[in-house]
C-alpha cells in the first residue's frame, strides 16, 4: 500500500490548518507524527482517513484519488478521539457487534483480541464504567480486529500503564511485520522513538520530514 498526499491543505473557517502538505507513506512502516497541540496531527490522520474534504491538493491511495475514486481506504482501522465504542454495552458485545455488522468474526476472533490487549472476554462490565485505559485498551482491540491494511491511531498509548504500553508496542510491531501501514499520532517521544521508521513533526499544519 502506498498513501501519497500531494500538496494537500485544509482551511477551516480561514484558518490554515494543514498547509501544502506533501509525504508519501508505505506499507511496513510505523510513522510517528510529533508536534505541539493544535499543530495539525489529528487533522492529518483525518485527512488520510477520508474523514475530511481538502481544500487544496489531494491523497491518492494505491493510484486511487481519496474523494474522487474511493470515499475511504479499503481496509482501515482508527482510533481518532474515543468516539468509536457504545458505552452502554460489554466489551464482548462492542466486537461482536462490529463483527455482526462486518461478519466475519468467530467467537474465538472477539476473545482473542479481547485478551490480546489484556482484557476479560468474559468481564460483562458495561464499558461506560471503564476506565479511560480500559477504553483505550478496547479501542486498539476495535482497531486492530479486521486485521486492516492501514492503522491510524491518535495517541493510542496516553492513558495506558506501562505493561499495557508494552503490550499495546509489541502489538503494533507485530502488525508492521505483518505488512501493515501504522501512521501514530503521539506526544509520547519515547513511543515513537522505539516504534516508528520515521518519525514527522508536525508545525502550524506543515510537514517537517527528518
Ligand atoms: N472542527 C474544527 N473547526 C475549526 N478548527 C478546528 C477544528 N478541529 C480542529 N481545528 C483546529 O485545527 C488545528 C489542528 O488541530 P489538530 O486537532 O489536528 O491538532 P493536534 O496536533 O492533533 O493537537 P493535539 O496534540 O492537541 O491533539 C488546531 O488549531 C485546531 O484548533
Amino acid at each position: 500500500m502506498k498513501i501519497e498526499l500531494s500538496n494537500y491543505s485544509k482551511v477551516i473557517k480561514r484558518r490554515t490548518v494543514l498547509d501544502h502538505v506533501n509525504c508519501i507513506f508505505y506499507s511496513g512502516n510505523i510513522y510517528g507524527l510529533y508536534g505541539r497541540n493544535g499543530s495539525g496531527k489529528t487533522m492529518l490522520l483525518r485527512a488520510i482517513s477520508g474523514l475530511i474534504y481538502g481544500t487544496h491538493g489531494k491523497v491518492v491511495i494505491d493510484g486511487k484519488v481519496l474523494h474522487k475514486d474511493i470515499s475511504f481506504p479499503k481496509s482501515m482501522g482508527v482510533i481518532i478521539e474515543n468516539t468509536n465504542l457504545l458505552p452502554n454495552y460489554d466489551a464482548y458485545t462492542n466486537l461482536k457487534i462490529l463483527s455482526n455488522i462486518k461478519k466475519i468474526a468467530s467467537d474465538n476472533d472477539i476473545n482473542d483480541a479481547l485478551s490480546s490487549v489484556g482484557l476479560d472476554p468474559s468481564n460483562k462490565k458495561k464499558v461506560r464504567t471503564y476506565s479511560l485505559g480500559m477504553r483505550q485498551r478496547l479501542s486498539i482491540a476495535q482497531a486492530l480486529f479486521e486485521d486492516p491494511n492501514l492503522l491510524l491511531l491518535d495517541e493510542p498509548t496516553n492513558a495506558l500503564d506501562e505493561s499495557s504500553v508494552e503490550i499495546v508496542r509489541n502489538l503494533l510491531l507485530k502488525k508492521k511485520e505483518q505488512g501493515t501501514l501504522i501512521i501514530i499520532a503521539s506526544h509520547n517521544k519515547e513511543d515513537l522513538n522505539i516504534l516508528a521508521d520515521q518519525i514527522i513533526k508536525v508545525v502550524d499544519g506543515k510537514v517537517i520530514l527528518s
